[in-house]
């Protein structure tokens, strides 16, 4: 199928990019690898897994036969993506860097540098799907419901997903462990990378407190009732359980809303507290991923990874906006993370959450 095409696999040192190449090279394809240094190691620290990762690349790329090349785009992830999450924590929202590094550095100075080098295409070991109709690219979910990582790729545009390939969409991931064994490459049983990448396994707070300064203050009822003590708004998002120190009796609490100017978190008991649901959102920023916006009307939206599909409504505020109405309360919508709309298997694109038809974030 991919006969002599010169193609370039971003090769991350796990087991999904290893089959990707692999298959890659079974079918034919002229296939080089690349494996990106996007974040410059400090100190060498024991969380950052850079230096295994671009060994375990190598390997993979001498016993399959094909060529690696590092490429280092650290500078362009500082500023096009490190900078924006950090921003966007200060600012008391939850921000998904995973999605704007797909955008900004992976499906941008990724492609932008595999064209340059002659390539007709790139490939990455993502579980979603393709599809091309009339000459144009659909977006699909991968066919694994666990693993499908179309919500990532939302921001994508056409001219994006034109020249990228996803050959492991239509695979189940154990079937690609199983062929990762068979093909005998290193990676076979490696660990799956969790979290966003250049946190790794690295306790989160520890990691923000280097660069955002904190303010401890009250965690307060929506009643105004003070019921513990916070170490900086930025450490927590809505609907967080976990971390939040509160004793007493009753139900588990939750975090619902940020008051920045009071230095304020608000929590609730119980996790069906009415106020942890939401009808509405909206959102900017908008990208979606066929040549034509989605018209208004009637869709599914996920509100964040690893939520299920929620039936909505999408209506245009402005060429940048829109706002989502759902049919049922959706719980713990967030600002900062992705509504992603999908009509269907196709994944049409989305925005950045800005605001929700419950107040209780004053920013
Ligand atoms: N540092 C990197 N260098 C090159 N390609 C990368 C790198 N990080 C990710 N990719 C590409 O993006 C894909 C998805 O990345 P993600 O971090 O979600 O990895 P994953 O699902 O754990 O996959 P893998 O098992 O290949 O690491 C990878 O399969 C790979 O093709």
């Amino acid at each position: 199928m991919y006969e002599n095409q010169n193609i370039i696999v971003g090769l991350s040192g796990g087991v999904d990019s290893s089959v990707t190449a692999a298959l890659l090279k079974q079918d034919g394809a002229n296939v080089h690898g690349v494996f990106m240094q996007n974040w410059e190691d400090d100190n060498n620290d024991q969380y950052c897994s850079i230096k295994q990762d671009s060994l375990d690349a190598m390997a993979v790329a001498d016993i399959i036969g094909i060529d690696i090349d590092i490429v280092n785009f650290a500078t362009q992830y500082k500023d096009k993506v490190f900078a924006y999450f950090l921003q966007e924590y200060a600012a008391g929202r939850t921000p998904n860097p995973d999605v704007l590094c797909n955008a900004e550095i992976k499906f941008k100075c990724f492609l932008d540098y595999a064209i340059e080098q002659g390539a007709e295409a790139i490939a990455t070991g993502h579980y979603a799907r393709k599809q091309i109709r009339n000459g144009v690219h659909y977006l699909l979910r991968g066919l694994d419901n666990n693993k499908d990582q179309s919500y990532f790729l939302y921001r994508l545009q056409p001219h994006q997903l034109e020249k990228s390939l996803f050959p492991l969409g239509h695979l189940q991931k154990t079937e690609v462990r199983r062929l990762a064994t068979e093909l005998k490459l290193p990676t076979a049983t490696k660990k799956d990378s969790t979290g966003i990448c250049f946190i790794g396994e690295r306790p989160f707070r520890e990691f923000l407190q280097k660069y955002l300064p904190t303010h401890n203050g009250n965690m307060v009822t929506p009643e105004g009732k003070i019921v513990g003590e916070h170490v900086g708004l930025t450490f927590y998002t809505i609907g967080q359980r976990k971390g939040l120190g509160i004793g007493g009796a009753g139900e588990p609490w939750f975090v619902v809303g940020k008051d920045l100017p009071k230095n304020e978190l608000l929590v609730v008991q119980g996790h069906d507290h009415e106020l942890l649901y939401t009808n509405s959102l909206e959102m900017n920023q908008l990208s979606w991923t066929l040549p034509e916006k989605p018209v208004a009307g009637r869709y599914t939206c996920k509100t964040r990874y690893r939520m299920a599909d929620a039936a909505c409504e999408l209506r245009y505020l402005s060429d940048d906006t829109a706002e989502l109405l759902f049919n049922e309360p959706q719980w713990a919508v967030t600002h900062g993370q992705s509504a992603v709309l999908y009509d269907g298997e196709i994944c049409l694109g989305g925005g950045i959450i800005t605001a929700t038809d419950k107040p209780l974030i004053k920013l």
